[in-house]
């Protein structure tokens, strides 16, 4: 289970930030090693605060476990012929790292895994760098024999798109019934820089693909938006940014809003402290009503669809259907450069060999 991950208590934020900045797949930065714990210090403190304030530390581990334990016990019901199933949490920038699950795996004498992304959809610089890393790690022998196939999107998974809507709807119900068709569904996404976007990364579509599912499940019976949260730096980002839409709505009189992560399934500073403490409570200074579709957290529906996927996948390459990998993800970025990004590729498509 492929994740950023996050600093489980408050303390581990600077080493979460250090390998998030000294990762050159995400921000390439020059004299990337001597820069990115420099950045990482002097950001420490205010991450450090967020942590704080939202009770102590990400819950992403947690939920990760709690996901791939109940995943794992499913499995074995749905595809009885490759139980037992187990699963192993590989984070990007916090604990456990890959190195660390790759000794695991290795102790373990695992012959058959499958590198399933936890992002539902698609950016080179999540999904394709967690890919990446796992690939070094493959290649350089540390994770042993190992028979790898890839599990590389699913945002409009039908069991995504219902536990997403579900929890949508239960928003929804806390607005008085003769309001309820007028509050807007605000969609929120993670926001990418425009380099990234230009070069060919698909996930600016797959999210929009993921709204476009979610919004044919509700019947498209309320108006919504797409738009973008946590930009940092200086540089030009895909917007519009989810504050300044807050902003817009209250200013054109649609003071009911429904705000949905769609891009990130367990809560994190974003969902809990961007979200709900600082644009909810600056929307509710400017007189709005607004409510939080709960990420996906322990969703048994959200579960249930990640055995699917999972069950799906191994039919499919046990039978010959599918290869390793998905079509998508054998196709680099029309602007690539990073020759990393090939190798991954081809070395997934064959298996992990
Ligand atoms: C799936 C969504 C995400 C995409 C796409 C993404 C791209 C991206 N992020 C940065 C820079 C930073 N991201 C940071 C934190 C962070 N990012 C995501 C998700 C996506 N990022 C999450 C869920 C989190 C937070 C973890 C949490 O517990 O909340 C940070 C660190 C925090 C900070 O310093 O503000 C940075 C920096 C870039 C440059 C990028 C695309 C290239
Ligand atoms: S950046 Fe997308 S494939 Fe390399
Ligand atoms: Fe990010």
């Amino acid at each position: 289970m492929l994740n950023m991950g996050g600093p489980s208590t408050v303390p581990e934020t600077h080493d979460f930030l250090k390998n998030l900045f000294s990762d050159s797949d995400l921000i390439p930065l020059p004299f990337q090693s001597f820069l990115a714990p420099i950045i990482a210090r002097r950001r420490t403190p205010q991450i450090e605060q967020q942590y704080t304030d939202i009770g102590g530390g990400s819950p992403i581990l947690r939920y990760t476990n709690l996901q791939g334990e109940r995943m794992a016990a499913l499995l074995d019901e749905l595809s009885p012929a490759t139980a037992p199933h187990k699963h192993y949490v590989s984070f990007r920038y916090a604990r456990p790292l890959t190195d660390e699950t790759a000794r695991q795996m290795k102790a373990d004498g695992v012959k058959r895994a499958v590198a399933f992304t936890q992002y539902p959809q698609y950016s080179c610089s999540t999904t394709g760098s967690s890919l990446n890393e796992l690939y070094r790690r493959g290649k350089a022998g540390e994770i042993g024999d190992v028979e790898w196939s890839v599990i590389d999107r699913w945002g409009t998974h039908p069991g995504f798109v219902e536990a997403v809507a579900q929890n949508i709807e239960r928003a929804l119900a806390k607005f008085p019934e003769s309001t309820r068709s007028e509050v807007v569904l605000l969609f929120s996404a993670h926001s990418l820089p425009m380099s990234v976007v230009n070069r060919g990364d698909p996930y600016v579509l797959e999210v929009s693909a993921s709204v476009a599912s979610v919004m044919e499940r509700l019947g498209h019976r309320n108006p919504y938006r797409l738009v973008w949260q946590s930009q940092v730096g200086p540089s030009a980002w895909m917007g519009m940014q989810t504050g300044e839409a807050l902003k817009g709505l209250a200013r054109l009189g649609r003071k009911q809003v429904v705000l949905v992560p769609i891009a990130f399934t367990s809560d994190h500073i974003e969902t809990l402290y961007e979200l709900d403490l600082e644009y909810a409570k600056e929307a509710r200074e400017h007189g709005m009503e607004v409510h939080r579709a709960e990420s996906l957290n322990d969703s048994p529906v959200f579960i249930r669809a990640l055995a699917d996927i999972a069950a799906a996948h191994l039919k499919d390459v046990a039978a010959g259907r599918a290869g390793y990998a998905s079509t998508q993800m054998g196709l680099r970025c029309p602007g690539c450069t990073n020759a990393t990004c090939g190798q991954q590729k081809g070395w997934f498509a064959r298996g992990g060999r």
